[in-house]
This record gives structure tokens, C-alpha cells and sequence, in this order.
């Protein structure tokens, strides 16, 4: 019997599709949410159990991590893809790149280290982080969520080590996937400028990188950069 995969911040976008998509692949899935949304709904009437979470600070994080092992014996991987696209507000920044180091870094950290002992099994055990492709050369713009983005692969190749071999630990950095609903027409033709294959992905490109790493025995340590050839200027 295979165990469940885990994906944080299901309930929206990229996470949702992902959701879905190793459902309908025949895996049991589990997310974590921070607000009830209607997807919540439809996600549990298809079998798959949601937890709450806000990983804004540590006591969130750790009731996170004593609700799950409480939910489960074991898991197939864990799917590290709960985000907050924060640019800091003048006068908040130091806020703002706490909430960004909480949800992007110490979140991560402390899933692995508390709950990488559920990931068992006779098959495949994964670890996955979901960095930003902007990490190559980093924000003006969005400099403290870029650099907690950067902190994250950091912690793919810590890892990658250290749980070796018995778990695979890689990350996928992308860059634009989705537009979000109030980004206008004009930073949409700026963003769809800054890559060679100029198009907005959407959701499944990004499931089917995850896909291979999941299913792929010789991969770890490694970041994937989902990115339709994105120019590093
Ligand atoms: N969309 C894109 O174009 C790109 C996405 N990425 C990365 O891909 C991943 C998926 O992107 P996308 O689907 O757009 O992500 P979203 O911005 O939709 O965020 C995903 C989920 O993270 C949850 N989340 C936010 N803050 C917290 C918190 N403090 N505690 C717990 N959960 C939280 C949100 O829950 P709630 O809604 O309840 O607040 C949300 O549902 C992210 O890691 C993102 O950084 C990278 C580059 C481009
Ligand atoms: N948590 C999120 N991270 C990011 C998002 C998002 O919507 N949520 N969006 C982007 C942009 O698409 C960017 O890659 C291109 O403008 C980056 N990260």
C-alpha cells in the first residue's frame, strides 16, 4: 500500500492542479491550507484530506507538523509549495522578510526535520521544494522574497545530503506560470517578454516536472528550472 503525498498550500492555483493530478494518477493525497476556500469542498468530496496551516510563525509550523503525524503513518513525499509573493512594504520590511524566511525557509527546515522519518515505504521517498527561477539573479522588486527563495534551494542541496539515500530531496524553480487575476495587460506583455518561449504556462508544465522527479530513482540535489528559456538580464 502506497502512503500519501503531501502537498502544502493546496488550496489554490498550481497547488490545487497538483492536488488533483496525483489523485488522478492514483496517489492518496493530503494538502495544507491556511484559509478555507470553496475548492476545500470539492477537493475533500474527492477524498483528499486537508489540514490547516500557517507557517507565519513557528508555533503554526509545529502544530502543522503535530497535525500530520497525527493524520498519517507514513508518506510517499512531501511537496514544499506553499508561497507568499510578499514585495516589502516601506516602513514592514523587516516583517515582511520574517513572514517570507517563516513560510519559504523554516517551514521547509523543520517539515524535513521533524517528518522525513514518516517517509517510508519499499518504493520511492521524496522531498520537494518550490524555489523561483528569479534566484539566478536575484529582485529589485521582490528582494527578501527572492532571497528566502534562495535559502530554499540552499536547503535542497543540505538535504539531498543528509538524507541520503533512502530519501531523494530536488526543487523545481519556475518562473511565470500563472498570472494572478489582477496583474494588467501590461505587466502580462512584460512578463511573457522576459522568455524565449514567451507564453503562460499554466499549471500543468509545472506538474509534469514534478511528475519526473517523483518518478525518476537517479535524481537528487537537483533544481529543475521550469522556465521556457527565460534570459537571466
Ligand atoms: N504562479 C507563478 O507564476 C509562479 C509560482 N512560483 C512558485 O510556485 C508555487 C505555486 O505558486 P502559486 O500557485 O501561484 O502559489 P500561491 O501564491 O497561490 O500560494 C499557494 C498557497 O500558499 C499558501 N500560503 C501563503 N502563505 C501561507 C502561510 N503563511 N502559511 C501557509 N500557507 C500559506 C496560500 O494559502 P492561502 O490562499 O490560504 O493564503 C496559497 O493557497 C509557489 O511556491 C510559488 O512561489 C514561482 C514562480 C512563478
Ligand atoms: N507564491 C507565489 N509566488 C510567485 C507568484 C505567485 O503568484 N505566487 N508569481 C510569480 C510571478 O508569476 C513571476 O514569476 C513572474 O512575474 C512569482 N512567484
Amino acid at each position: 500500500m502506497s502512503h500519501p503525498i503531501l502537498i502544502t498550500g493546496g488550496a489554490q492555483r498550481v497547488g490545487l492542479h497538483c492536488a488533483k493530478r496525483l489523485l488522478e494518477d492514483g496517489h492518496e493525497v493530503i494538502i495544507s491550507y491556511r484559509r478555507e476556500r470553496e475548492s476545500l469542498t470539492e477537493l475533500r468530496a474527492l477524498g483528499i484530506r486537508t489540514l490547516q496551516a500557517d507557517f507565519a510563525s513557528t508555533a503554526g509550523i509545529m502544530a502543522f507538523i503535530d497535525s500530520l503525524h497525527r493524520e498519517t503513518q507514513g508518506l510517499r513525499a512531501i511537496v514544499h509549495n506553499a508561497s507568499t509573493w510578499l514585495a516589502e512594504t516601506r516602513g514592514e520590511e523587516a516583517a515582511s522578510f520574517q513572514q517570507l524566511f517563516s513560510v519559504h525557509m523554516l517551514a521547509p527546515y523543520l517539515i524535513n526535520l521533524h517528518c522525513s522519518d514518516l517517509l517510508s515505504g519499499t518504493g520511492l521517498r521524496d522531498i520537494v521544494h518550490i524555489s523561483d527561477d528569479v534566484t539566478r539573479k536575484g529582485s529589485a522588486k521582490h528582494t527578501a522574497y527572492c532571497a528566502s527563495k534562495a535559502g530554499l534551494e540552499s536547503l535542497t542541496l543540505s538535504f539531498a545530503e543528509r538524507l541520503a539515500p533512502r530519501i531523494k530531496v530536488n526543487g523545481i524553480a519556475p518562473a511565470l506560470l500563472m498570472f494572478n487575476e489582477h496583474d494588467s495587460p501590461a505587466y502580462r506583455e512584460q512578463a511573457l517578454a522576459k522568455s524565449a518561449l514567451g507564453i503562460e504556462p499554466g499549471p500543468e508544465p509545472f506538474y509534469q516536472a514534478l511528475r519526473s522527479l517523483l518518478d525518476n530513482p537517479y535524481l537528487t540535489g537537483t533544481t529543475l528550472h521550469l522556465n521556457g528559456g527565460r534570459h537571466v538580464h
